[in-house]
């Protein structure tokens, strides 16, 4: 059976020409992409020296996602990740949100998944996490009065010196689902890459060309910068859907509502996305955890709308994002995946006769062999040209190349599980977004997969340091003298009841087209770094490097020994060929043989 079109091997020439396109995007004069890199698959190498510190590109990322945990610690512009809002809000959500999820530990204990008393069995590790969650519950309120907290999720407290930290205004998603961004440039941007297709909120605003639509479409959620952005747009729209099209018998676990009026998530719906939920089901690769397979509940009314041709359910995709948010957050990027590409599809379609389109339609190519050659038809050539960017990255299907986690036993099962989540997946979100016009390429399982696959083999993760953090230095930094401990009299609290999470960062996960061309090395001899604000990721010479030398980047803790390192890289799906592991794997054997030869004469005496 021939491999689906969108996954088949493309030629030699196209993904030249394509790369040397994002080289010069990038404006990386001083290195080229390999096709063959000592059977590693595709490469980057130095085409001239470059020196130590030298900046060799910056590149944007093509899709990225804010971990779904970390909306609990940063309110962030989907978009570039800067954080917004205001010292006070981000404080206030922080500790908000822990005590939302400190609460839910606590409970955790005595209510089980299935709303029963808990008894026996786990309950003793349950009640250890209850009684730290209790401890560290006491020491928030020790230090911050509950009013104190919705003053500050409200905004309506001003912090000292927090004037010289201003953060820019959140402006909420166009529908009102929720999603914050920094300003009208940022919430665009996301709108028309591929939001406008996945936005969850069923609210009639905006520009959205509106056919039909249920009589009862949810109110849109005001825009709060107090509530997990882009997370809160998900869950809430997940949490109205599922009110109304909930065929589990369960309630929502989206509590947005908190004791004192600040709106946050419950630790149910962290626990459902973040790593405390453990045992729920199969681990994946990456890291975060999937729950064993959820139904799939059809959304009972649909809500269409028809953008470029395409046909929107809302409803549908609120499901979708509340699937994702209960199994593996991937899902969201690949959505973003696949329906940046359908519109870009759409858009050529519809622009094919004026020359853009014409000319981007005409120089898709073709697959090299075993399938249809290129087609005339102006619908897969247009699908292939918005494909172009995610066609050459490196991908394997998820579900076949995931490690299996130590604690799995069954390996069959186990991929068959995961398999079956990414098949529900997918479902919902061909529920959601719908072209016939384009056939079925897009939405085979197999392509779905490999989308998914290739997040989990070359993903870059995004850091961005806390404006929180810079502000507690600040105020430590401050002369020592009266004003200083006037201002710590009401910032020292605070500090105590953050504890350790003062800091944390804004952490997302990315696929770049360049950065994920670059191999990994034990002993790298460059460094990436994500420059706060713009999400633009720079990649740096860490040393000198002759011409004709690899590129390459350290995708693990490089200090571990050789074991672990290996270790680390089956996540990865390879066994590491670098230069520094291809020696000590010599050296290994030089010893083990060495060790050999000891025992035999031992034997002989
Ligand atoms: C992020 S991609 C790097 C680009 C990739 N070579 C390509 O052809 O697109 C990661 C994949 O490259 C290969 N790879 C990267 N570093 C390697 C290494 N040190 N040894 C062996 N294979 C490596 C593995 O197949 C890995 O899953």
């Amino acid at each position: 059976m021939s491999s689906p079109l969108l996954l088949q091997c493309y030629e030699r020439e196209s993904q030249i020409s394509y790369y040397n396109q994002v080289l010069l995007d990038a404006k990386a004069s001083s290195i080229e992409v390999n096709l063959d890199v000592n059977d590693k698959g595709k490469g980057l190498v130095a085409t001239r020296d470059i020196s130590e510190g030298a900046t060799i590109f910056v590149e944007r990322p093509l899709v990225h996602l804010q971990h779904l945990d970390n909306h609990w610690s940063a309110i962030v512009c989907q978009t570039c990740l800067r954080f917004v809002g205001s010292i006070e809000r981000q404080v206030g959500h922080k500790l908000r949100c822990l005590v939302d999820q400190l609460r839910g530990a606590q409970r955790g204990t005595s209510i089980s998944d299935d709303g029963s008393s808990d008894g026996g069995g786990a309950s003793e590790i349950d009640l250890d996490g209850a009684l730290e969650a209790g401890e560290r519950l006491e020491q928030i309120y020790a230090h911050v009065a509950p009013e104190q907290l919705a003053e500050l999720c409200s905004g309506t407290v001003k912090l000292p010196l927090s004037e010289e930290f201003q953060l820019p205004e959140p402006v909420p998603c166009r529908r009102g689902c929720g999603a914050l961004y920094c300003g009208a440039a940022c919430e665009a941007e996301a709108w028309e890459h591929a939001h406008c297709l996945l936005c969850p909120s069923s609210a009639l605003v905006g520009s959205a060309a509106a056919t039909t639509a249920a009589a009862s479409s949810p109110e849109s959620p005001q825009a709060n910068s107090t509530q997990p952005s882009g997370m809160a747009d998900m869950a809430e729209a997940a949490s109205s859907s599922s009110a109304a099209t909930n065929t589990r018998g369960q309630s929502s676990s989206y509590d947005v509502a908190s004791e004192d009026g600040a709106a946050g998530l419950s630790m149910e719906a962290a626990l459902s996305a973040g790593p405390s939920s453990a045992g729920r089901g199969p681990r994946c690769a990456s890291g975060r955890l999937v729950a064993s397979g959820p139904s799939v509940a059809a959304p009972m009314e649909a809500v269409t709308e028809d953008l470029w041709g395409i046909s929107i359910d809302r409803r549908a995709l609120a499901s979708f994002c509340e699937h994702a948010l209960e199994t593996n957050e991937i899902f969201l990027l690949a959505a973003q995946v696949v329906a940046a590409t359908l519109l870009k599809a759409a858009r050529l379609v519809v622009v094919g006769e004026q020359s853009e389109g014409a000319a981007a339609v005409a120089t898709a190519p073709g697959p090299s062999s075993g399938g249809p050659g290129p087609s005339s038809d102006a619908y897969q050539s247009a699908l292939l040209a918005a494909w172009r960017p995610f066609m050459y990255g490196w991908k394997r299907c998820w579900w076949e190349s995931v490690a299996v986690p130590d604690d799995v036993d069954d390996e069959e099962e186990f991929r068959a599980q995961l398999r079956s989540l990414a098949s529900d997946s997918l479902e919902l979100l061909a529920a959601g977004i719908k072209d016939p016009r384009f056939g079925p390429d897009l939405f085979q399982l197999e392509v779905y997969g490999s989308i998914v696959g290739m997040f989990e083999l070359n993903n870059m993760g995004l850091s961005v340091s806390s404006p929180v953090e810079d502000y507690f230095l600040a105020v430590d930094e401050m002369e020592e003298g009266t004003e200083k401990r006037e201002v710590t009299k009401v910032t020292q609290p605070l500090l105590d009841a953050l504890d350790a999470e003062y800091a944390t960062p804004c952490e997302a996960t990315a696929f770049l087209a360049l950065q994920s061309c670059i191999n990994h090395s034990c002993d790298p001899n460059c460094t990436a770094a994500c420059d706060t604000g713009d999400r633009t990721v720079t990649v740096l010479a860490q040393r000198d490097i002759p011409a004709g030398e690899e590129i390459t980047l350290s995708y693990i803790d490089v200090s571990l020994p050789y074991k672990e390192r290996q270790s680390e890289l089956r996540d990865y799906g390879f066994v590491c060929r670098c230069v520094r592991c291809l020696a000590e794997a010599a050296e290994a054997r030089g010893r083990r043989k060495g060790a050999a030869r000891g025992v035999k004469v031992g034997r002989r005496r």
